[in-house]
């Protein structure tokens, strides 16, 4: 059995990630901790009660390392960097959930994150975690940097079309929408009730993170200079992303070339589902799939895709991660 410890375990994701683990068969969970909080975790987590017998706590580096092999980092940017360089030196394996490992730049990281990098020499080298990508290069890393959620969703829309070359890698549109749980469970005020609920409404318009993310991995994947211009949305949903892209093709095409480029690119990838209807977040919600699907509207090609927010787009590609870098049948948990 693999022993594995949970960093951030009062979280969102690190919920999603004990429900899935508790049904890894390969998997035990030995540690779950919390900078404050010392309840057990069925107190924090209820709907695991009778599931898990653990307490939170405050461990260092060293102590995870003596109880686990491998630890999932569910820890916000900034802090995530400042604790996964101790969870390496101490053994363990990482498989960090926030966005500090993401990047390769250290100045891009800084101009978009408004914080120096600290541990920028591990920029650039560690693997970017999006396994339709990027598979064969997971298996025996020691840090995986986990995908974005709006990334994840943008990415394996575009990614068929643009390294097929069936349409422009500069000025693309992405209009996306997200479910509130995409933004953590700490007190926000435009996550309050009354703020989201029965609304909806753009923001970080032209300054959203996830902008510089979306175009390097695309532009690694294709040897393309991808340019987007992403446009996030807060929908009274609790989870769920639907992305709808637009894009300029590069010579005149029918949708159902798209579809058979698109279906050819994820042949042999178990969670991307190329859809004929149009996604929706239902569909894919508390699963590891992204839906995905094109259209073509006069001159311009449209498409969309959408995934939950905190599986595909969090907690299950992390453990799909964690499948690959230890030999393990990439799905194994991951089909409900
Ligand atoms: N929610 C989503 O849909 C997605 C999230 N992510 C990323 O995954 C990571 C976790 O997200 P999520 O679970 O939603 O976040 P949450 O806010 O729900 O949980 C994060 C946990 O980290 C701990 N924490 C908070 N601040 C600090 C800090 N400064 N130092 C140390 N620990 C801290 C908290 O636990 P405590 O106070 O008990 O210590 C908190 O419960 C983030 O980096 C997020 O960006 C990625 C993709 C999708
Ligand atoms: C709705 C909402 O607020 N979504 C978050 C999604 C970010 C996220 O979780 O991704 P990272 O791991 O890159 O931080 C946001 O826009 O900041």
């Amino acid at each position: 059995m693999m022993r594995v410890a949970i960093q951030g375990a009062t979280g969102y994701t690190a919920y999603e990630l004990i429900r899935i683990l508790l049904r890894h068969p390969e998997v035990e969970i030995t540690a779950v901790t919390s900078r404050s909080d010392r309840r057990r975790l069925d107190a924090v987590h209820p709907a695991l009660a009778g599931r898990i017998d653990l307490e939170l706590e405050d461990l260092t580096a060293t102590e995870i390392a003596e109880r686990a092999d491998l630890c999932f980092c569910c820890l916000p940017h900034v802090a995530s960097m400042e604790s996964v360089p101790a969870l390496l030196t101490a053994g363990l394996e990482v498989v960090d959930l926030s966005a500090d490992y993401r990047l390769t730049d250290p100045g891009v990281y800084e101009r978009w994150y408004g914080h120096v990098h600290t541990d920028p020499t591990r920029l650039g080298t560690t693997v970017y975690g999006l396994p339709e990508l990027f598979a064969d290069q997971i298996p025996g890393q020691k840090l995986i940097a986990n995908p974005g959620c709006y990334t994840s969703t943008s990415i394996l829309a575009l990614a068929p079309l643009i390294c097929g070359g069936y349409i422009e890698p500069a000025g693309i549109i992405i209009d996306a929408k997200s479910g509130v749980s995409g933004a953590g469970r700490s007190a926000k005020q435009n996550i309050l009730y009354a703020e989201c609920n029965e609304s909806i409404s753009a923001y970080a318009v032209g300054s959203h993170r996830h902008t510089p993310e979306i175009e390097q991995v695309l532009t690694t994947a294709s040897g393309k200079d991808v340019d987007v211009l992403f446009t996030p949305h807060l929908t009274p949903m609790d989870r769920g992303i639907l992305a709808t892209i637009y894009a300029t093709p590069t010579k005149p095409v029918t949708q159902e070339v798209l579809l058979g480029a698109m279906r050819e690119f994820y042949d042999g990838k178990p969670f991307v589902r190329v859809v004929e209807g149009l996604p929706r977040t239902k569909d894919v919600a508390h699963t590891n799939y992204c839906d995905v699907t094109v259209r073509v509207v006069e001159d311009r090609v449209i498409v969309l895709a959408t995934l939950d927010n905190l599986i595909k787009g969090a907690a299950g590609v992390a453990v799909q991660n964690m499948n690959l870098m230890r030999g393990i049948d990439e799905t194994t948990a991951l089909i409900v």
